[in-house]
This record gives C-alpha cells, sequence and structure tokens, in this order.
C-alpha cells in the first residue's frame, strides 16, 4: 500500500487507519457508531486490477478483481466479521454494510472469502474468534456448510462453490 502514517491523509472521514509496527499489522477502524444493517459507505474510485493481497474479487472470473485505492484496503479479514463488502449489484451500489452494532473505535473486519475465491496471498487467521478457519486462503477451500454459516457471501462465490460441488459429486476435479 502506498501509505505510511507519516505522509497518511484519510480517504473517509467516518473512518482511519491504526498503523502498527510490522508487516500487514495495520487496520481500518471507525470513528463513528454505526447500527446492524446501516451502510458504512458506498465502495467508489476502484479500478480493475490483477488479483493481489489487497484486490476485492468483484465476478466469477480470476482476472475479475478490483482495487478499493482507499483506506479500505486496510479492512482486515475477521472469521466473524462486523462489516459486509458487498458487491452484489452493479457498480454504483457496492457498498459496506454494518453486519452488527459498531462502536466508534472498534476495528472494521470483513470475511475475506466472501468475495475471493482463490487467494493470492494465504495467511494465517489471528482473528481469535471461536469459529476461527485458522488458514485463510480463499472459499475454494471452505465447505459449503461452513460458508453457509457466515452472515455474508457475494454470489459470484455462491456461484462458484455450487459449481465446485457439482464437479465435485460428478467425479470431476476443479479447475
Ligand atoms: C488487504 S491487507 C489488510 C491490511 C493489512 N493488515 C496491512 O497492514 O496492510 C490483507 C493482509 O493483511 C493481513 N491480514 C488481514 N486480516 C488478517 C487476519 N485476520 N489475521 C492475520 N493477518 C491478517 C494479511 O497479511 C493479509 O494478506
Amino acid at each position: 500500500m502506498s501509505s505510511t502514517e507519516k505522509s497518511y491523509v484519510p480517504t473517509h472521514a467516518e473512518f482511519v487507519v491504526n498503523f502498527a509496527p510490522g508487516e500487514y499489522n495495520s487496520g481500518l477502524c471507525t470513528l463513528k457508531d454505526f447500527k446492524a444493517g446501516e451502510i458504512m459507505a458506498l465502495v467508489t474510485g476502484t479500478t480493475k486490477n490483477k488479483k493481489t493481497y489487497t484486490s476485492v474479487q468483484y465476478g466469477s472470473g480470476p482476472e475479475e478483481n478490483f482495487e478499493f485505492n482507499s483506506d479500505l484496503s486496510y479492512i482486515n479479514h475477521s472469521c466473524e466479521p462486523n462489516v459486509a463488502v458487498d458487491i452484489s449489484s452493479n457498480q454504483p451500489k457496492w457498498h459496506l454494510r454494518a453486519l452488527k452494532n459498531i462502536n466508534a473505535g472498534e476495528p472494521l473486519s470483513f470475511f475475506y472469502p466472501s468475495t475471493e475465491w482463490d487467494m493470492t496471498q494465504p495467511f494465517g487467521c489471528t482473528c481469535g474468534k471461536p469459529s476461527c478457519l485458522g488458514k485463510i486462503q480463499g472459499a475454494l477451500h471452505i465447505s459449503k456448510d461452513d460458508l453457509l454459516a457466515c452472515q455474508w457471501i457475494n454470489p459470484h462465490i455462491m456461484q462458484l462453490v455450487n459449481l465446485r460441488d457439482a464437479r465435485s459429486a460428478n467425479g470431476q476435479t476443479q479447475q
């Protein structure tokens, strides 16, 4: 990511990046309260990109990825997230939605496999939640039951899950 703590200019008045020493230890926090179900921000200013550790997959094709180009890139993953990245509608309606009541000062998190099928940079999750899945590498590696237990999974991911499971039931290997 291009921003450093010294040169940091927030992109969203409601959010702030909490910079932490070390690689990938920073995250985004909210400066205001949100109620469950509330739209927290529209996702604007994105650009299409190849798959990277900051990109978000918006369709079933592996080349369908965008970059937030904003502080939203600092939202970490949690296995019990407080935010949905909802890209189920057309682009102008892409948004972040509160999955629960969120208080000012809380870190924001979304469930990365809700957008990502097969991640370019898997990692060992440190969310520490009871339902933590451990290694996070995309929905390809998660059972349909585990995904259905999540509060929000985007339709392109459920489409790929159904295809994977149908192929596997027919004895075909995953591409
Ligand atoms: C899009 S970046 C998020 C911001 C990142 N934490 C930073 O400081 O630049 C995604 C990367 O953050 C780290 N990350 C995000 N959520 C994590 C989690 N729950 N546990 C461990 N690492 C996480 C991983 O290294 C992941 O590849």
